[in-house]
């Protein structure tokens, strides 16, 4: 296991700081490249090891050299990263502040009979097998019409309840195989505490035929529990009798007492286990309202793409695998470059959740500051998760990117095959020519020569030329895929997933507690008990007074 040892005191860390000093300003794309015609051979990786996977990293556009390409390994295996990866795959109890596995790779593992790993874990062998088909039977029959609601109705809305981990992931798989899904079948998610959220999912939903998943892994989420009444009454003023609500009703949760005392029966609830993270749950029952959306059968190649990423991550030496490449380089900028954020940019419209959905996995897993062992760092973690889709994301802050005075690490993915090849596919090469271009521009930017020639007569306009200036020399990663399928998806999301792990790792910190999320709920519970009236305000700073006594007085 990872000792939690700060980074900074690692040799190789040392020397790669030194190396930062030394010859970042030497290490320009445009000579790398024309320095060795070879670059994008030696700097790409495959990866096809699942059926119906073909995925392609191109690293190439790094300010990189094999001299820090060595170092960065050299940082990775000084962090002992094989040894924590395998400490992870065996059941350790790695998140030690909560004193629990971290066993989502349990959920997509086959059973040992059929070539899995041996994991030491309650739960993690044949309990996953028999979570998984429960959720095919019931997915099955309501998608085949043959559960119906409490009027003889078959369901025909599902309305998913969840937040943090038991909303992002579902929402953004559905998003991404929206193709492969049953389009009569309404999907809606909520998850945010405001009326809002949940009045506009109940306005257009029919109580005879919604079906309500309540997702939560602790079943005691405030948003998710407030969310889940208020539809429970909605649906007993028509349905009437508490009976009914076991056909309306299921839950996704670890906590069967919580559970049954909300009303719904064990035999609705659909169990996972405390080594399930939220943020990497979509792979347990959480992944219901994903099986209901595109069948089983499609939500089992997901579990087997993420599984043959896995494999890959788990016996890939670490020069050739694809998570720790990505994690590494990462690291370069994050904590030599000074990087703060790192965009992801996918041109697939599917993905359009894809950015949001990791900045849950990426930041709250890797936004700590003390070590394992409790020791500040010295030294910067986890970036700033962001992005959209392409192209329009050029419409709207590439700007930055291009000529802003940050430096922003992007990493572009794009399928090579669309599903949806309108106008003979004329929108997808001209998608593709904008995802080969961007990075092409970012990497090599546009000399003031350049520019002088394009503006011929207006050159002497020096303030126009200077503004037309592209520096270059922004790194990108490019990650192409034949199709975005379910086991294509799948590999990705694990993919990104030990991208973590790893800089978790490296970084010495804990990347499976969220104890930063707690402070804000406590306070939320204290104020919600004094909004009644001005005078029960107590306890709070000036600023939070003079707000909620702002709120009390214009309250109609
Ligand atoms: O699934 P639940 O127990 O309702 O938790 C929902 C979310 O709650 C908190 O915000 C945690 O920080 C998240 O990691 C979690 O996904």
């Amino acid at each position: 296991m990872s000792s939690g040892q700060a980074a900074s005191k690692l040799s190789s860390w040392q020397k790669l700081k030194q190396l930062h000093q030394s010859k970042s300003s030497s290490l320009v794309l445009k000579d790398l490249f024309k320095a060795d015609s070879s670059r994008f051979d030696k700097h790409s990786l495959t990866f096809s090891e699942a059926s119906d996977v073909s995925i392609l990293l191109d690293y190439s556009k790094n300010l990189i050299d094999d001299e820090v390409l060595s170092a960065l390994f050299e940082l990775a295996r000084e962090a002992k990263v094989e040894n924590f990866r395998d400490s992870m795959f065996s059941g350790e109890h790695i998140n030690t502040s909560e004193g629990r596995a971290v066993l989502h790779v349990a959920l997509r593992n086959p059973l040992p009979k059929d070539g899995g790993w041996e994991i030491k874990e309650e739960g993690a062998g044949q309990p996953v097998h028999d979570v998984l088909n429960h959720m095919k039977e019931f997915s099955d029959s309501v998608r085949s019409g043959q559960w119906k609601g409490y009027s003889g109705k078959a369901i025909d809305t599902i309305i998913n309840i969840g937040i943090g981990g038991s909303d992002l992931g579902p929402v953004m798989v559905c998003e991404a195989l929206k193709s492969y899904s049953k389009r009569d079948l309404k999907m809606i998610f909520v998850s945010n505490i405001d009326g809002t959220d949940i009045a506009e999912a109940l306005r257009s939903s029919d109580p005879e035929t919604t079906l309500f998943i309540v997702a939560s892994k602790t079943f005691t989420t405030q948003e998710t529990m407030t969310n889940a009444e208020t539809a429970k009454e909605w649906f007993l003023k028509t349905a009437g009798d508490k009976e009914h609500v076991a056909k309306h009703f299921v839950a996704l949760s670890t906590n069967t007492q919580g559970v049954t005392s909300f009303g719904i029966a064990e035999a609705n609830m659909f169990q996972f286990w405390d080594w399930v993270g939220g943020r990497y749950s979509l792979w347990s029952a959480i992944g219901l309202s994903i099986c209901l959306s595109l069948g089983f059968d499609n939500f089992k190649q997901m579990l087997d793409g993420a599984h043959a990423m896995d494999k890959h991550f788990k016996e890939t030496p670490l020069e050739k695998n694809l998570p720790v490449v990505l994690a590494l380089v990462g690291i370069w900028y994050n904590d030599f470059y000074g990087a703060q954020t790192q965009a992801l940019l996918p041109y697939d419209q599917y993905m359009k959740r894809f950015a949001d959905y990791f900045q849950q996995g990426d930041m709250e897993s890797n936004g700590k500051s003390v070590t394992k062992d409790g020791s500040r760092v010295d030294y910067e973690t986890g970036p700033i998760i962001w992005g959209q889709s392409g192209t329009n994301g050029q419409h709207a802050f590439y700007q930055l990117i291009h000529q802003g005075t940050k430096l922003i690490p992007c990493d572009f993915l794009a399928p090579v095959e669309s599903q949806n090849p309108v106008a003979g596919g004329k929108h997808h090469e001209i998608l593709l020519s904008n995802f080969f271009a961007q990075p092409e521009a970012l990497a090599f930017g546009k000399t003031e020569t350049q520019v002088r020639e394009e503006l011929g007569s207006q050159s002497s306009n020096e303030a126009l030329v200077k503004s037309k200036i592209f520096e270059g020399n922004k790194p990108t990663n490019s990650i192409m895929f034949q199709k975005l399928n379910p086991a294509t998806l799948g590999s990705l999301i694990a993919m990104y997933e030990h991208k973590i792990h790893v800089q978790g790792a490296v970084w010495g910190i804990n990347s499976y507690d969220q104890m930063g999320v707690e402070l804000g709920k406590v306070l939320a519970k204290a104020i919600l008990g004094q909004l009644g009236s001005e005078g029960d305000v107590k306890g709070h700073d000036s600023s939070t007074t003079g707000l909620i006594h702002f709120y009390q007085k214009n309250r109609k």
